[in-house]
């Protein structure tokens, strides 16, 4: 790297070198460092002091500058320059060099490092041999300098290469840190042969061995010398490492037991198939005295004692028949004494036989432990497998990491040819795993395919990720209706709103109207709609505003705007729209995660705040001008009346980090998620806030619709009657024939008339009971108009009256 490639080809559909765009990273590689600190206990964010070594083009400084603590001291060293970058500092040098050492020891002055970091790979194009070697050299050379630059108990991190120097170089790493992990972070490809170790807890010795330090013995002696060569450096008095399939406290392949115990044993042979030698306990010598002097104990027999691994048949014949005389001499009896003694003397070749089965069955033994413990290894990851699709932990934790790579437990081609795959895909959580654990055969077996696994995986991520989709959808009809609106709204204005793309309800299954709920809500509502275009449209035309844009700038606040201000409309308008959008969104998140949290909720109808009150082009609030928008617009309505910023000032606040985002491949989930959370939040201010909470106050003290509709009919019905008394006062005014006074009266009378209240006519009130309870028909006795009652509510509604006039 250095130089700025050019990425083409598979590279460039890499969805972890677009993210890197996205976060202005300088390289893709940035997320390795970024996974490898999140898994290893972000021991970045506890680092004053870090080293990168082979930093260019300088991601991982970028990286570490953003989580070290402020005014962290980041130096980044490479072989080309590395662009400069805030907060770090960079040279140029090889860092297998003295001059290299001396520039860190300038910058360090007397200061440690809590972690050095090394992502170093030679410049490619030798033989794969040679550049694996050149690898390991380079690592080892980081390690010289991780060593004497970090700090007590710091942090090394290292690329190395799968090859044969590989172990090496964890032993070597192993002497000089408590904890010496390898991982594979999911960003770096699986094609690449490249592992990240993690060193931490640098033990910081007073005395190094040069040797641990130098290419030649670490790779070519060291391999032989390992276990000697360890305890005379650090821990003479270690013991071996322990391993996998030893038994607790049994550090040794090597095992002996006394020749009395094997005399006494009821089972020589698993002795003999166990043991490596038998010992003569000096405790019981004077015991095992008349032992050593029988015939049968022969120089050839204490010669057989010393090595049971290379004995054969016959030797063990030999030394059974003498373990049998010799527990004759001693007087010891057991269980086998008797048949031991049959099968030895009578039937030798029977005893051969036994011995090999013993044998074969320690054998068989083994093996099943092995399988055993091969089994509970594949039912741990399955857990931890179906534990990630449900989204409770990440691959990074199941530890797909180094070796495991190869000997990968999930694999999603096996589960393709056995059709399992499709039926993980319609949201069964089946595992790929099979009982039988020869389909995931470590041992070469398992053809899982490293390139195409991570797509796979991906592929299957979008798959259930559109399946969630889809339900939420179906479950959410009223909100399709509603975003189906607003599309034909949009499109008898000209409106294309290119944020909704790849949204949710963008879907082809929305657009062609499947859902039946949709096609007929779209019907009914054509016709309220069409209604709204011959009002709404003229505002449109007037000032070329959305409807939206209209209505906001209807506020009283923008009366006697100048021209310079209305022209940023069309700016404010995306605002406007797209603080709607918001409110919106958050509207049918609520929706959302009433839907997740609580499947049981989904017999309740949840309803929109959006509905009746919120959305102006609805039918009950046709004519209204109350359009409710966030308080980022308010604060910029405020603005533009208070004339504080300029249309080049609003126009120029519209360019921020999101405004053009490069997503093409990212997974729909990340843009969708990104759609909703990262967001450019505009500033606010309070008296934007109290505005919309006044204006949420005036709209909230109307009244009811039924209300003001009874009330403007009896406003109605009154203006009506007066104008009717009018005309006959007039005809009465016009009639020649009559005095005034003759007039007067009439007029009075009239007035009289038409000012005395209706007596509404009586009603009288049947309480049922008895045989009148539940029978049709007016009651006997009953004249006029009458309510039948039930006896005990009447009781009940008097008794309320009685203790509200008591209130009162
Ligand atoms: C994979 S890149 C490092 C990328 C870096 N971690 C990042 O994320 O930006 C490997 C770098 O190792 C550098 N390199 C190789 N040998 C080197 C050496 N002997 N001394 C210094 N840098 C070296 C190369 O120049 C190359 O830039």
């Amino acid at each position: 790297m250095g130089k700025s490639e050019k990425k083409h080809g598979k590279g460039r559909l890499d969805h972890y070198y677009r993210l890197a765009k996205e976060k202005g990273y300088r390289a893709r590689s940035s997320f390795k460092i970024v996974q490898i600190n999140q898994k290893f206990g972000h021991f970045l964010e506890k680092s004053k002091v870090v080293i990168d070594l082979c930093a260019a083009p300088g991601s991982w400084c970028q990286v570490a500058s953003q989580l070290c603590p402020v005014s962290s001291l980041i130096i980044g060293v490479d072989l080309a320059a590395i662009k400069p970058l805030p907060n770090v500092i960079t040279f140029v040098s090889d860092i297998t060099t003295e001059h290299c050492r001396a520039q860190l020891r300038q910058h360090m002055k007397t200061w440690k490092a809590d972690t050095v970091m090394h992502d170093g790979a030679p410049n490619v194009g030798m033989a794969w041999a040679q550049d694996a070697f050149t690898q390991s050299e380079l690592v080892l050379q980081s390690l010289k300098l991780a060593v004497e630059f970090l700090t007590q108990g710091g942090t090394f991190v290292t690329k190395v290469f799968r090859s044969k120097d590989y172990n090496n170089l964890m032993w070597v790493f192993q002497q000089f840190f408590d904890k010496v992990e390898a991982t594979k972070p999911p960003s770096s490809r699986n094609v690449s042969a490249e592992i990240f170790v993690v060193c931490r807890g640098f033990k910081a010795p007073k005395k190094i061995d040069p040797r641990l330090l130098d290419p030649k013995s670490v790779f070519e002696e060291l391999a032989d010398e390992t276990p000697n060569y360890e305890d005379k450096v650090f821990n003479p008095e270690k013991k071996k490492r322990k391993r996998d399939g030893y038994t607790e406290g049994d550090y040794t392949l090597y095992h002996t037991v006394t020749a009395m115990e094997f005399i006494k044993t009821d089972d020589p042979i698993s002795i003999l198939g166990s043991k490596n030698k038998i010992i003569f306990d000096e405790k019981v010598e004077t015991e095992l005295k008349p032992v050593k002097k029988l015939p049968q104990t022969t120089d050839e027999i204490l010669e057989c004692f010393l090595d049971l691994k290379v004995l054969g048949k016959k030797d063990f014949r030999h030394i059974l028949k003498w373990r049998l005389a010799a527990r004759e001499l001693l007087k010891v009896t057991g269980a086998d004494d008797e048949d031991d003694k049959d099968e030895v003397e009578v039937e030798p070749i029977d005893e051969e036989e036994q011995i090999e089965k013993e044998l074969s069955s320690l054998q068989e033994k083994e093996k099943a432990k092995k399988k055993r413990e091969k089994r509970r290894a594949n039912e741990r990851k399955q857990k931890e497998i179906e534990r990630m699709q449900m989204n409770m932990t990440t691959p990074m934790d199941i530890g797909i990491d180094a070796g495991q790579q190869e000997q990968s437990l999930f694999n999603l081609k096996v589960a393709e040819r056995s059709g399992k795959l499709n039926s993980l895909t319609k949201g069964k959580k089946a595992m790929v795993f099979d009982n039988d654990p020869g389909e995931l055969d470590n041992e070469g077996e398992s053809d899982y395919d490293t390139d195409n696994a991570d797509e796979d995986l991906e592929a299957e991520l979008d798959n259930m990720y559109n399946a969630y989709k889809e339900r939420r959808n179906e479950r959410d009809a009223e909100f399709k209706a509603k975003k189906l609106r607003e599309a034909n709204d949009n499109e008898w204005y000209g409106i294309t709103d290119t944020n909704h793309e790849g949204s949710d309800y963008d879907n082809e299954e929305y657009i062609n109207g499947d859902d039946n709920d949709v096609s007929s809500d779209d019907e009914d509502d054509d016709e309220s709609i069409n209604k709204l275009i011959s009002t709404l449209e003229k505002k449109t035309k007037e000032g070329h505003l959305s409807r939206k844009a209209a209505v906001f700038f209807n506020d009283p606040i923008f009366d006697g705007l100048d021209d310079t201000v209305i022209e940023s409309k069309p700016k404010i308008e995306e605002i406007v729209s797209e603080a709607e959008e918001e409110v919106e969104e958050k509207t049918h998140n609520g929706f959302e995660s009433s839907d997740e949290e609580d499947e049981s909720n989904k017999d309740f109808e949840v309803v929109p705040n959006d509905g009746n009150s919120w959305d102006s082009e609805d039918e009950d609030n046709k004519g209204s001008n109350i359009d409710i928008v966030t308080a980022e617009a308010m604060t910029l309505a405020h603005s533009i009346a208070l004339k504080q910023k300029s249309k080049h000032d609003i126009i120029d606040e519209g360019y921020n980090r999101t405004s053009f985002r490069d997503r093409d491949g990212l997974p729909d989930w990340f843009i969708e998620d990104e759609d909703r959370h990262s967001k450019f939040s505009k500033p606010i201010t309070k008296e934007a806030v109290e505005t919309i909470k006044a204006k949420l106050k005036a709209f909230n003290d109307r009244p009811i619709k039924k209300v003001a509709e009874a009330q403007a009919r009896k406003k109605y019905k009154a203006s009506q009657r007066l104008e009717k008394l009018k005309k006959k006062s007039d005809l009465i005014n016009e009639d020649d024939g009559r005095s005034e006074k003759e007039k007067a009266s009439d007029i009075q009378k009239l007035l009289r008339k038409a000012t005395k209240k209706k007596e509404r006519p009586k009603v009288t009130v049947v309480a049922a009971r008895g045989f009148n309870r539940g029978v049709s028909g007016r009651p006997k006795g009953v004249k006029g108009r009458y309510k039948m009652v039930d006896g005990t509510m009447k009781k009940e509604q008097r008794s309320l009256k009685r203790i509200k006039k008591k209130m009162s």
